[in-house]
């Protein structure tokens, strides 16, 4: 089922093009990742879709009633505020006590309810983002940069855990991340943007595609030869180094 279709989509920004011709499909189920290099585009896309943009040309079709998510880019809290998680989780409002245990435990977040949001870690905080996106069920999930600050091993959990939920609720995912190793191994399709989408497909097309090497260089294929997709067990970091 096709959640998103994007037809023919331009977005100027301050009297700039920053968007030109995004044409991209998103169904239930899908991992589609976008990279790029900064300033092309991958956030002004993602506020799009959400409706925060408007385009100055084409048209996104969302799926009637459709669900969305987002995990934002960053989310500053000052860390003098007292804030528990769970209070943290109570403020989109109108979620059951039942609603929020179900989010955190999806978001591999269970247990961090009363500790102060001053208090996680990197890793437990990108958690919290999720669950709170996961509040409502989603249909899509749209992430921008959620791994942003974590280790390796941080940045390859949450992404399991996406594979998870993904797998739990059934959900489309559309993120934009610069992990370019994890996300050629946990993407069922990536989208090269630059401005305009100069490739996109599976991660190995892609990956070796002369337009992604061009923005990135050669090193991803190298690194799919090593990794097979699989779901379970996580890879170490010993086995990635291997
Ligand atoms: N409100 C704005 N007014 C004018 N230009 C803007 C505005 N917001 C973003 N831009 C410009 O739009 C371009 C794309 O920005 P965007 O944040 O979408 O890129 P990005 O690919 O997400 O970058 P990064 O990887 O660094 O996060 C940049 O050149 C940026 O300076």
């Amino acid at each position: 089922m096709t959640l998103l279709t994007i037809e023919n989509l331009d977005v100027d920004l301050g009297g700039q093009p920053i968007l030109d011709n995004i044409h991209l499909t998103l169904g239930r189920g899908e991992i589609v990742t976008i990279v790029g290099p900064n300033g092309s585009g991958k956030t002004t896309l993602l506020k799009t879709i959400i409706g925060a943009l408007s385009p100055a040309w084409g048209r996104i079709r969302r799926s009637p009633g459709l669900v969305m998510g987002y995990v934002p880019q960053r989310l500053h809290l000052d860390a003098t505020l007292p804030m528990t998680v769970d209070r943290f989780m109570r403020l989109p409002g109108r979620h059951s006590r039942a609603g929020i245990d179900q989010a955190l435990e999806s978001a591999g977040a269970a247990g961090l309810g009363k500790l102060q949001m001053s208090s996680l870690s990197g890793g437990q905080f990108q958690r919290i983002l999720l669950a709170r996106a996961l509040l409502g069920s989603p249909d899509l999930l749209i992430l921008d940069e959620a791994t942003q600050g974590l280790d390796q091993q941080g940045v390859i959990d949450f992404y399991h855990q996406l594979e998870s939920v993904r797998h739990e609720l059934g959900c489309g995912v559309l993120m934009v991340s610069h992990e370019l190793h994890v996300v050629m191994r946990t993407s069922d399709r990536v989208v090269c943007l630059n401005r305009s989408i100069c490739c996109e497909g599976t991660p190995e097309g892609v990956a070796s595609s002369a337009a992604y090497q061009t923005l990135f260089g050669q090193g991803v294929p190298d690194a799919l030869a090593v990794y097979h997709h699989d779901h379970s067990p996580r890879p170490t970091l010993q086995e990635l180094a291997s």
